[in-house]
């Protein structure tokens, strides 16, 4: 079993970051939150930290975990634990990705997530329709 953590990033305007794994990555092609493997010792939010100056080079802040989710790829089960953070500056460089999108929460589910994602991505689109109904 793996540990990886993911970033449920917001920007200014309330869109989301996700972006796509490039080729020669595992689920290349995939849509996800970025992020990655925690390191001996290290919990998530100084993971996310690190991982998105590595992966993006952008400075964010975690402020709330979001969830937890387990999954099996073949042989390779990873526990993904989700939080969401703030982005707090920085330009987007990709290293570890072909592609990313700043995204509304409720058109998440056009994109191919990566399997292991795909509660979070229908827990943010559930959200982002109980804020729609309560701001009339
Ligand atoms: N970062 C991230 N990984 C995810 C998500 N969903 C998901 O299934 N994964 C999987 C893909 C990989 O098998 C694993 C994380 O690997 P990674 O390649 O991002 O982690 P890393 O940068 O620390 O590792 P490495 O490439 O340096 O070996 O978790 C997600 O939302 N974010």
């Amino acid at each position: 079993m793996i540990h990886v953590a993911a970033a449920v990033i917001y920007n200014a305007e309330g869109r989301i970051l996700i972006a796509r794994r490039r080729e020669g990555k595992a689920q290349a092609g995939m849509w996800e939150f970025p992020g990655g493997k925690l390191e001996e010792g290290e919990n998530i939010c100084d993971c996310l930290r690190r991982e998105l100056v590595e992966e993006m080079d952008i400075e964010v802040e975690p402020y709330a975990f979001f969830g937890e989710n387990e999954h099996a790829y073949g042989a390779l089960h990873i526990r993904l634990t989700a939080w969401k953070a703030r982005y707090v500056g920085g330009v987007i460089r990709l290293t570890d990705h072909d592609d990313f999108r700043w995204e509304e929460a409720g058109r998440l589910e056009a994109y191919p997530f990566a399997a292991a994602d795909v509660p979070f991505v229908r827990k943010l689109v559930l959200e982002s329709r109980a804020g729609e109904e309560s701001s009339c």
